[in-house]
C-alpha cells in the first residue's frame, strides 16, 4: 500500500488515478510515500524519512526545498505546460485590466446600487473617470517564452499587437510553436526600451529574484504596463513603488498580491488565479498523478526538477533503483554487490543530470535478499536504494 499525503486541495479527477486497492490518500497521514501539493510552501516542512517523490501539479517550484530533497533522494516532479493555457487566458484578461479601468469601474458602478432610477445618468457621467487605451498596435514584451510565454506572445499578436520576446535558454520545442511575427529580441535593454506592456513569464529563482529592479525600470518608456502572473518576488517592491508614483508604470496587473502591493496606486491585483480553472486543475492533477504512480510503482521518472529523466520497460522479475553521486566507477561497485549476491543484470538503464546519477537496474529474481538494499546503500556516494519486487 503507498500512502499519499495531499497538502492543498487536488483535483478529485486527478486523484481518481490513485487505485484505491493500492494507495491511500489523505491531507494527514504517517510517513507517507509522495506528497502531491499546488502552492503550499514546504520550505518549513521537514522530509519524513519514508518519503520518496514529491509532485507539483503545477508549474512553478519554488515553495519547495529543491536542494534538500535532491540530498535526501527525493524525486521532486512538477506538470510542465498543463496549466498554461489557464494561464495564458488570465495575462489575456490582464492586458486588458492594465488597459481599461475595468477593475475601478466595476468597483464604482457598485456602489451606485441604491442610487435607483437615478443610476443610468449617473452611469452616462461618471464614465469619464474610467477611460482607457486599446491594445491592438502596442508593443507587448514576453520575458519567459516557455510553456506559458509562447501561448501569451502568439495570443496577443493575434489581438493585433506587436509582439517581442525575450529568452536567453529558450527550448527547442518552444522556439518551434513561436509565431513566426513575433520578434525575439537577444538583449534585455532592447526589449524593455520598446515595450508599451510587459509580461513576465519565468520561474522565481535566486537569480530572478528582484528581476525587475530600478535599473531595468530606468530601461522602459514612461506609461509602460506591467503584467505579473509569474511571481511576486520577481519584482523589487520599493523600486515598483517608485515607478507607479512617477508614471514610469501606468499599471501592475499582479497574480502575487501582498500587503506593500495592495497599498500601492495603480495596482490590479488578482488572488493568484492563473491556474484556477477546472481544466488546469484536473490536467495538472493528472499529469502528476501519473507520474507518482510510473514512480512509486516503476520507478520511472517523467518531468523531474531534479533527477534525470529515466523510463525503462520492466522485464517482469524485480526492479532496483540507485541514485549516486555523478562521479567514477559507481557502476562497477553496484554491480559488484549484485553480482555477488548471484544477481544478473537484464537490464540497465544510468542516467545523470548535473551532480547527480540515477540507475534503473531488472534482475529476473521476484525475491530480493533484503541485506542488498543495505550493502548498496554503504557504497560510498549511493544515496537513495529501493527494490521494488516483481
Ligand atoms: N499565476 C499562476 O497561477 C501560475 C504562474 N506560473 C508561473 O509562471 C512561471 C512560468 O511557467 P511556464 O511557462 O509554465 O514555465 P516554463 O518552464 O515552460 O517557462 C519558463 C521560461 O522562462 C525562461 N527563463 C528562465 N529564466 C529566464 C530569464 N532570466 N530571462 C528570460 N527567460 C528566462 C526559461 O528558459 C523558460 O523558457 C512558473 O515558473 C510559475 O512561477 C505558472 C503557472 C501558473
Ligand atoms: O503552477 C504554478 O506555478 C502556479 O502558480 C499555480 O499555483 P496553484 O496550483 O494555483 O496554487
Amino acid at each position: 500500500m503507498f500512502k499519499i499525503q495531499t497538502l492543498n486541495k487536488i483535483d478529485a479527477g486527478g486523484l481518481s488515478l490513485f487505485p484505491l486497492d493500492n494507495y491511500e490518500i489523505a491531507s494527514e497521514i504517517p510517513q507517507p510515500d509522495a506528497v502531491v501539493l499546488r502552492s503550499f510552501n514546504m520550505h518549513n516542512t521537514e522530509l519524513p524519512k519514508s518519503l520518496k517523490a514529491i509532485a507539483r501539479a503545477g508549474a512553478g517550484v519554488n515553495n519547495i526545498p529543491i536542494d534538500k530533497c535532491t540530498e535526501k533522494g527525493v524525486v521532486v516532479f512538477n506538470t510542465p505546460g498543463a496549466n498554461a493555457n489557464g494561464v495564458k487566458e488570465l495575462v489575456i484578461a490582464g492586458l486588458l485590466l492594465a488597459s481599461r479601468d475595468i477593475a475601478e469601474g466595476v468597483n464604482w458602478a457598485k456602489t451606485l446600487a441604491d442610487k435607483g432610477d437615478e443610476i443610468p445618468a449617473l452611469i452616462e457621467q461618471g464614465k469619464k473617470n474610467f477611460a482607457g487605451q486599446e491594445i491592438q498596435g502596442k508593443t507587448l514584451a514576453v520575458i519567459g517564452l516557455g510553456a506559458i510565454g509562447v501561448l501569451v506572445a502568439n495570443a496577443a499578436q493575434a489581438l493585433g499587437m506587436k509582439v517581442i520576446g525575450y529568452d536567453p535558454y529558450i527550448c527547442v520545442k518552444q522556439a518551434l510553436k513561436l509565431s513566426n511575427q513575433v520578434k525575439f529580441v537577444k538583449g534585455i535593454q532592447s526589449l524593455l526600451s520598446q515595450a508599451d506592456y510587459l509580461t513576465l513569464n519565468i520561474p522565481l529563482t535566486p537569480e530572478t529574484k528582484n528581476y525587475i529592479n530600478k535599473e531595468k525600470f530606468g530601461m522602459m518608456k514612461d506609461n509602460v504596463r506591467i503584467l505579473n502572473f509569474a511571481r511576486g518576488g520577481l519584482v523589487d517592491l520599493d523600486a515598483l513603488k517608485d515607478a507607479l508614483e512617477s508614471g514610469k508604470v501606468a499599471k501592475y496587473v499582479t497574480d502575487f498580491p501582498n500587503q506593500k502591493v495592495l497599498n500601492m496606486k495603480n495596482v490590479v491585483a488578482v488572488p493568484h488565479l492563473g491556474a484556477s480553472t477546472k481544466e488546469s486543475e484536473t490536467n495538472c492533477a493528472m499529469m502528476a498523478v501519473n507520474q507518482v504512480k510510473d514512480f512509486l510503482q516503476d520507478g520511472n521518472i517523467k518531468n523531474s526538477v531534479n533527477f534525470p529523466e529515466a523510463q525503462m520497460e520492466r522485464n517482469g522479475g524485480s526492479r532496483i533503483l540507485i541514485a549516486n553521486q555523478n562521479v567514477p566507477n559507481m557502476v562497477s561497485q553496484i554491480s559488484s554487490v549484485l553480482a555477488a549476491e548471484g544477481l544478473n543484470i537484464d537490464n540497465m538503464l544510468n542516467k545523470k543530470r548535473e551532480s547527480i546519477a540515477y540507475n534503473i537496474i531488472d534482475v529476473a529474481q521476484h525475491s530480493i535478499n533484503p541485506e542488498v538494499e543495505a550493502k548498496l546503500e554503504a557504497i560510498n556516494g549511493v544515496f537513495m536504494v529501493r527494490i521494488i519486487e516483481g
